[in-house]
């Protein structure tokens, strides 16, 4: 089975992840993943840290001569904060105590992570709890990425909304999915629609000024996927679920939905469903996809779509502040700080699309075997023209 672990803390010296289950004969280019990187760092609203890194992906394990061996796959990731961190962050040695984190910031891991781990230094939880982990999923979603455009499944991500400001569906019905793509990739923060830039950027200076943070909805799909990945024989083999979790585990997502998710209740049957239909050329297919391409915990054959919903960043700038109380003194204090995100929610849909091409490629080499790609290859053919015999 496909599986990956990541480590690294985020002013820690580096970032890693082991892949396990990758099969071999795969092409593999460190461009190709290094691009991925990039997209995760964009997006207007990032703070001081964006400036600071530039990710770049070091392959330590299971690629020779640029093909991958079938044998575990590590990557790493340097941080370059790393080095205005070294005696903070010191590996050996004794604590430097006057360093201690010990105000919990509301919205964040740190006073239960604190209260569970036992410690008072809560840097030793908000090191591994933050967002900077996410490096790492991405490039393991690239290495995804490649065996899933190998076999002409494409994915993407578009952001929807950004606080109370909204890109509305009727906008974007009639737009492409290649054009809501190409336009997501030329636009600072991965809006599907040309010219709305600027609106979103004042709306984001301005909640910078008023001292706020923002969170935001993004989509994340998946185009020319085969039918039956996933399935219904058991709670924990249904793919709808499983996308589902792998984009709740995201920093700061509150909610996901597949398809029309939340709005499917309020319409009456007749109107919820995706009737079926058949022509010699395209098989069975559907002319609407209100259920996001998974029906019985499967993939029905239409575009994977998932919707998730990311809460404001929880650190604000000084001027406007939650209130917290100190670990030790048990005095309250206030917990703005100086550098953080206004938003990241740009990001998150790159991390996001790196969570689907994960998924569906374990689901992938689930169904087809998962030794040589060459040889899976060939299967995911075959079964192609299988069901569109069908
Ligand atoms: C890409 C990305 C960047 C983030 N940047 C920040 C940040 O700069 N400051 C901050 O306080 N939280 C940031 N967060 C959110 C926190 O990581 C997150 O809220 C926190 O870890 C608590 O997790 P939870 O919200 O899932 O409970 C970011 C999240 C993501 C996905
Ligand atoms: C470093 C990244 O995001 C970080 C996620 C994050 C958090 O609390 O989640 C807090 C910020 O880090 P710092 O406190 O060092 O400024 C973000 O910059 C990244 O995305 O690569």
């Amino acid at each position: 089975m496909l599986r990956f672990l990541n480590a690294g803390e985020s002013h820690g010296p580096a970032l890693t992840a082991i892949v396990e289950g990758y099969p071999s004969n795969v092409k593999i280019k460190t461009d190709r993943i290094n691009k991925e990187l990039a997209r995760r760092q964009k997006g207007y609203g990032r703070g001081g840290r964006m400036k600071i890194e530039k990710d770049v992906v070091e392959i330590l394990s299971g690629v020779r001569f640029g093909i991958t061996l079938g044998s575990p796959i590590t990557l790493m990731v340097r941080n370059k904060d790393w080095e205005n961190w070294t005696d903070i962050m010191a590996i050996e040695g004794d604590p430097m105590n006057k360093k201690q984190i010990l105000e919990p910031r509301p919205g964040h891991a740190d006073l239960t992570g604190g209260i569970k781990y036992g410690f008072y230094d809560l840097r030793n939880v908000l090191e591994r709890a933050s967002a900077r982990e996410t490096t790492t999923r991405v490039a393991v979603g690239a290495l995804c990425k490649i065996l899933l455009e190998d076999i002409g499944i494409k994915i993407g991500s578009y952001v929807l909304s950004i606080g109370e400001k909204k890109i509305d569906k009727s906008e974007i019905e009639s737009i492409s999915y290649e054009d809501r793509f190409n336009n997501a990739e030329n636009s600072e923060l991965r809006l599907p629609i040309l010219g709305k830039d600027e609106e979103f950027k004042e709306y984001i200076d301005k909640a910078k000024e008023d001292g706020e943070s923002l969170g935001g909805i993004f989509e994340v799909y998946a185009l020319n996927v085969p039918v039956g990945l996933g399935s219904y024989s058991q709670w924990d083999t249904r793919l709808d679920g499983k996308i589902a979790q792998a984009i709740m585990s995201i920093q700061a997502i509150k909610g996901v939905e597949i398809g029309e998710g939340f709005n499917l209740a309020y319409l009456p049957g007749s109107q919820a469903h995706d009737e079926i239909f058949y022509s010699k050329e395209r098989g069975f297919y559907r002319k609407t996809n209100r259920v996001g391409g998974l029906e019985g915990g499967m993939t029905n054959g239409e575009p994977i779509i998932a919707r998730a919903a990311m809460k404001p960043i929880p650190t604000l700038m000084r001027h406007k502040s939650l209130q917290s109380v100190n670990v030790i003194t048990k005095e309250p204090f206030d917990a703005a700080k100086e550098r953080s995100d206004i938003t990241a929610v740009p990001a998150a849909a790159v991390v996001a699309e790196s969570m689907l091409a994960f998924v569906l490629a374990r689901e992938i080499l689930e169904k087809f075997g998962s030794d040589n790609w060459i040889q899976i290859k060939e299967r995911i053919e075959k079964y192609r023209q299988e069901v569109l015999n069908y």
